[in-house]
């Protein structure tokens, strides 16, 4: 596995920003979640990565080395998308053995047959092995295609979205998987995803994308806790933070501050200015709560044993608030 450097990576279409400028270090062995709305530059950086796109400007590093000019095969990358890519006329077994036939790997056959039964066993399609690729279900072709790459160690693995098309039981157990196959195998990942829990849960860092610039990287703690925008404050936490006014509570916002930022969870409760309770949502671990303080919807969460109904009245506070000027930067 490797570590993979970015340098002032550009990419235009026409008039529109695929990535712009972008910087950044994937350190060796690490699991890096890309983060942004759509049409933020993820897929683009990755196709970028692997040489599918040739960049206007700017270098990309694999292992140590300049990879300009060289083919996708000699990037030794392994790339997932979101839509299966399989041999239709080949079987499954067929079908995963094909990326260790490669020439250039010379993979003896019982090391193949091994692989191949591993990664079978881990995807859950071990019986599925001798059916043709087009004789499965979607999610299963899913599975099948992740599996390719698997069976691989390349210098990196490249996914776009790999579980988005999964049922929710089989995207748990895959999540739980490519977690404990990138800590045994040491592999180096970059991974696309929309899901708050995937980012969260599987990433060692996460780097946010806003029209095709890297705008923050860090750990998932650091994202979350310690965002340097609003715009990267609402890229995760489900639900969203709380966007007010600064003085919607009084002093206390620093100079410059526009909007205070408060996450649901930094809310006090009992204290502080009377919301109304609109809503209330179950959900069995907690209450989630959603308040209308004048004309500003709010949402909190509270214990799952409180009983507020619509119409209740609570009062609240903001504990650790975040603070942004009018450019929405961060400003505390
Ligand atoms: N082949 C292409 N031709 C023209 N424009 C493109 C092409 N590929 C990407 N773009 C543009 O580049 C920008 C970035 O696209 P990209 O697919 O990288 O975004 P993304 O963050 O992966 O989005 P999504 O979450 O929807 O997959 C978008 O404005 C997109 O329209």
């Amino acid at each position: 596995m490797a570590e993979v450097i970015l340098k002032n990576l550009t990419k235009m279409f026409g008039s529109d920003v695929g990535v712009e400028d972008m910087t950044m270090t994937i350190p060796d062995g690490s699991f890096v979640v890309l983060l942004g709305p759509t049409g933020a530059g993820k897929t683009t950086t990755l196709r970028l990565i692997s040489g599918l796109e040739t960049a206007d400007k700017g270098e990309v590093w694999i292992g140590g080395r300049n990879v300009a000019g060289e083919t996708p095969a000699q990037r030794d990358v392994a790339m997932v998308f979101q839509q299966y890519s399989l041999y239709p006329h080949l079987s499954v077994r067929e079908n995963l053995e094909f990326p260790l036939k490669s020439p250039i790997l010379k993979t003896p056959k019982p090391e193949i047959d091994r692989k191949v039964n591993e990664v079978a066993e881990v995807l859950q399609i071990s019986h599925k092995l001798d059916n043709k690729a087009t004789a499965l279900s979607g999610g299963e072709m899913q599975r099948v295609s992740i599996g390719r790459a698997l069976v691989r160690e390349p210098a990196i693995y490249l996914m776009d979205e790999p579980l988005s098309s999964l049922d929710a039981k089989l995207r748990t157990d895959l999540r739980v998987e490519l977690k404990r196959i990138h800590a045994s195998l040491g592999a180096t990942l970059l991974y696309v995803t929309h899901d708050q829990i995937e980012a969260m849960t599987m990433a060692s860092h996460v780097g946010v994308l806003d029209h095709g610039r890297l705008v923050q990287f860090g750990t998932p703690r650091e994202i979350y806790e310690n965002p340097n925008s609003l715009y990267v404050a609402s890229r995760l936490g489900q639900p969203r933070i709380n966007i007010l006014p600064a003085d919607l509570f009084g002093g206390g916002a620093p100079s410059g501050a526009i909007n205070i930022g408060m996450r649901p969870e930094h809310i006090q409760q009992g204290d502080g200015l009377e919301a109304e309770v609109q809503r209330v949502e179950h959900l069995g671990d907690q209450n989630r709560l959603h308040l209308k303080l004048g004309s500003h919807a709010i949402t909190t969460i509270a214990d799952p044993a409180t009983d507020y109904a619509p119409g209740a009245h609570i009062k609240i506070a903001p504990r650790n608030p975040l603070y942004f000027d009018a450019a929405g930067n961060r400003i505390r």
